[in-house]
């Protein structure tokens, strides 16, 4: 279970020890309580005055999931940008994304189509969950059923960052989708072979370097495949 909480202490020995990494977006309107939903994981608290999120905010949590210490970064922004476009940086290389609408606000629903366009423009693949926050105000909402969720298949919560309901899961589930995701994606695939060329470009550099110092020495076959790679030549 991703059940631990954020701990304020700098030094933690559990960051360097990770098994991996994650990051996960949060996204949606102004004012939806994005913030207040982070807040209510990772602090367990809940202050009802608004400050507005300036710029973006990134909040660094230890879980474990399966027995394993996973390091997750989770990045908060402001939702005024919604008439912007998003910086790119800000979707680049996330796993996961919490999508977050008012259930008091319809407005931030019918925004979501914006964002949600958005998001998958960046990143085509991974798991998005959908949020319907403050069913405190307004607990009828939960029987509303929702259909730019099932228009799209996504995994829709009923949340209260003010009351705590559905917190803990919701943002355990999207640990375990993100780290699902960074497994078994075609990222994952892309991520290792980089590791690999850049290993065999390491290992074609040397090799270059002892052919141009050793010309008359006897390439065996695997090294004369390698320097054709690399563009260099066996005399
Ligand atoms: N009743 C109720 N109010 C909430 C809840 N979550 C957030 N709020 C209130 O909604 C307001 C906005 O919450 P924030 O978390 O700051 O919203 P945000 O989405 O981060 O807004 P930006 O940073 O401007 O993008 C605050 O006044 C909160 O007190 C909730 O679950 N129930
Ligand atoms: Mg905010």
């Amino acid at each position: 279970m991703a059940s631990d909480r954020a701990k304020p202490c700098e030094l933690d020995q559990e960051k360097y020890d990770a098994d991996d990494n994650v990051k996960i977006i949060c996204l949606g309107d102004s004012a939806v309580g994005k913030s207040k939903l982070m807040e209510r994981f990772l602090m367990d608290g809940f202050r009802p005055q608004q400050l507005s999120t300036y710029a973006l905010t990134l909040y660094k949590h230890t879980a474990t999931v399966d027995g394993k210490t996973i390091l997750v970064d989770f990045w908060d922004t402001a939702g005024q940008e919604r008439f912007q476009s998003m910086h790119a940086s800000y979707y680049y290389k996330a796993h996961a994304c919490i999508m977050v609408f008012d259930v008091q606000r319809k407005v931030t629903y019918k925004n979501l189509s914006t964002w949600y366009t958005e998001l998958r423009e960046f990143r085509p693949e991974i798991p998005c969950i959908l949020v319907a926050n403050k069913i405190d105000a307004d607990i009828k909402m939960t029987q509303k059923s929702f259909s730019f969720a099932r228009k799209f298949s996504l995994p829709l919560y009923f949340v209260s960052a003010a009351d705590g309901t559905n917190v803990v899961k919701l943002f355990n589930d999207a640990i375990r989708l993100a780290v699902s995701y960074k497994h078994n994606s075609q990222d994952f695939m892309d991520e290792v072979l980089q590791e690999l060329e850049v290993g065999q470009a390491k290992m074609l550099g040397g090799l270059k370097k002892t052919a141009s110092l050793q010309r008359d020495v006897e390439c065996k076959p695997v090294e004369r495949l390698l320097l054709g790679l690399a563009g260099g030549t066996c005399s």
